[in-house]
C-alpha cells in the first residue's frame, strides 16, 4: 500500500433550493392567496476521521467533492429537500488547512470527530414569506443561496508519543519490532524503511504508548538527501524522541559525530522539534563486551557534552528494551503536550522540498487536467460515495 501524506481536494457544498412562487387554488377560490414553500437548504461537505486509515492515498484518485444541492420549494407552503450532505472519511491525524487563504481549518485527532469545510447554501424565501398588508399576491421568490467552495490541503500526521530518530541502518526498525506487534521490515542496508510505522508499546494492560518509526536521516536531509526530512513532520506530534545510534558502526563512522548530523537536520527543518526532550540510545550493545560498551558510551557522551538520559539496548537480543520502554511510560506521564499545528500553511510548510513535493502527491500535472472534471462536477449531484 502506499503512503501518502499531503494531498490537496477540491469541495464544494450544495447551492440551496429556490423558494417557489405558487398561489392556492381551490374549487371556490380561484384567487387564493401565495402559498409557494422555502427552498431547501444545499448540503454541506463534512470531513469525518475514521479508525483503520493510514494513507491519504484515495484522495490521488478522487480529488473533487461536492454535495447534493437543496430542492426547490413547492405551492402548498412545502419546504424543498435539504440536499446531502457529503461526507469525507480521512484519517485520524488528518490537518486541514485552506490552500487559498493557508489558514489552519481544523485538526482531526480522534475517531468520530467531524469538520465542516463547505457550507450548503440556504434556501430561497417562496412568496408566501413575502406576503403582507400592502401586497397580498407578491409574485417574487428567492433564488437559493450559493454553496462554499474551496480548495484545501490535507495533511495527514501521525499521532505518537514518542519519535525514533536516528541514521539509517541504526536499529529503529529492529527496535520497534522489539517493544511492539509492529513488523516493519529490517535490513541491513540504509533506507530499508520508506514511510513511517506506528508500534503501540504495552508496558501493563491499560499502560501503553504509540512510538513512530521514521525512515532514517542523513547529513543533508533537509535539501532532500536520502529521503529528506519530509516525513519528520509525523514526529511534530510526539512528546519525546529516542535518539537511537549504533555503537558500532560498519563504517567505522565517528559515533559523536553521527549523534551532531541528526541534531544538525533536526535543528534545520524545526527549532521545535530539535527543542523536544531527546533520549540517547546506544544500539546494538550486543556486538562488543559490556566493558567496552561502558567505555564507548562514556567518551561519546562526554564528547558531546550530553546532559540528558542515555541508555544502552540490543533491539536485536532485546536486552535493556523492556526497562526503556518502562522509563518512557512513566516519563511521559510528566512531559507536556505536544504543541498544536500551525496557524497557517506559510509556517507550517517547511519540511516539503520539491522532490517531496512528488512524492506526496503535490501532482500539479494532474490538479490541472483536473479543472474540466471540476466544472463538470459542479453541476452534477449524482457523485458517486467513496
Ligand atoms: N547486532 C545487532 N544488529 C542490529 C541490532 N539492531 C539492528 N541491527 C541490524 O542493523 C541493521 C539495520 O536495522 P534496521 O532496524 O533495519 O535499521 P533502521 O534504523 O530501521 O534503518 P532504516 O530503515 O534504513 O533507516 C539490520 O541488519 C539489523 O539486523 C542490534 O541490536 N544488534
Ligand atoms: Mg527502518
Amino acid at each position: 500500500m502506499r503512503f501518502i501524506d499531503e494531498v490537496k481536494i477540491k469541495v464544494a457544498a450544495g447551492h440551496g433550493g429556490a423558494g417557489a412562487v405558487s398561489f392556492r387554488r381551490e374549487k371556490f377560490a380561484p384567487l387564493g392567496g401565495p402559498d409557494g414553500g422555502d427552498g431547501g437548504k444545499g448540503g454541506d461537505v463534512v470531513l469525518e476521521a475514521v479508525d483503520g486509515l493510514n494513507t491519504l492515498v484515495d484522495f490521488r484518485y478522487q480529488k473533487n467533492f461536492q454535495a447534493e444541492r437543496g430542492h426547490g420549494g413547492q405551492g402548498r407552503q412545502k419546504t424543498g429537500r435539504a440536499g446531502a450532505d457529503k461526507v469525507i472519511q480521512v484519517p485520524i491525524g488528518t490537518v486541514v488547512y485552506d490552500l487559498d487563504t493557508g489558514e489552519l481549518l481544523g485538526d482531526l485527532r480522534e475517531a468520530g470527530q467531524r469538520l465542516v469545510v463547505a457550507r450548503g447554501g440556504w434556501g430561497g424565501h417562496g412568496n408566501l414569506f413575502y406576503k403582507s398588508s400592502t401586497n397580498r399576491a407578491p409574485r417574487r421568490a428567492e433564488p437559493g443561496g450559493e454553496g462554499e467552495a474551496r480548495e484545501l490541503r490535507l495533511e495527514l500526521r501521525l499521532l505518537a508519543d514518542v519519535g525514533l530518530v536516528g541514521l539509517p541502518n541504526a536499529g529503529k526498525s529492529t527496535f520497534i519490532r522489539a517493544v511492539s506487534a509492529a513488523r516493519p521490515k529490517v535490513a541491513d542496508y540504509p533506507f530499508t524503511t520508506l514511510y513511517p510505522n506506528l508500534g503501540v508499546v504495552s508496558i501493563e494492560p491499560h499502560k501503553s504508548f504509540v512510538l513512530a518509526d521514521v525512515p532514517g536521516l542523513i547529513e543533508g536531509a533537509a535539501e532532500g538527501a536520502g529521503l529528506g526530512i519530509r516525513f519528520l513532520k509525523h514526529l511534530t506530534r510526539t512528546r519525546l524522541l529516542l535518539h537511537l545510534v549504533d555503537i558500532a558502526p560498519i563504517d567505522g563512522s565517528d559515533v559523536a559525530e553521527n549523534v551532531r548530523t541528526i541534531e544538525r537536520e533536526l535543528a534545520r527543518y524545526s527549532a521545535a522539534l530539535a527543542a523536544r526532550p531527546r533520549w540517547l540510545v546506544f544500539n546494538k550493545i550486543d556486538l562488543m563486551p559490556a566493558e567496552e560498551v561502558e567505555a564507548r558510551m562514556a567518551a561519546i557522551v562526554q564528547a558531546l557534552d550530553w546532559q540528558e538520559p542515555v541508555y544502552a539496548v540490543s533491539a536485536a537480543t532485546g536486552a535493556g528494551c523492556r526497562e526503556l520502554s518502562e522509563r518512557i511510560y512513566y516519563a511521559l506521564e510528566n512531559l507536556p503536550a505536544a504543541p498544536p499545528p500551525e496557524e497557517s500553511l506559510e509556517e507550517a510548510d517547511w519540511g516539503t522540498t520539491p522532490e517531496a513535493a512528488e512524492e506526496g502527491g503535490w501532482e500539479d500535472e494532474d490538479w490541472d487536467a483536473d479543472e474540466d472534471d471540476w466544472d463538470a462536477d459542479w453541476e452534477d449531484d449524482t457523485h458517486e460515495p467513496r
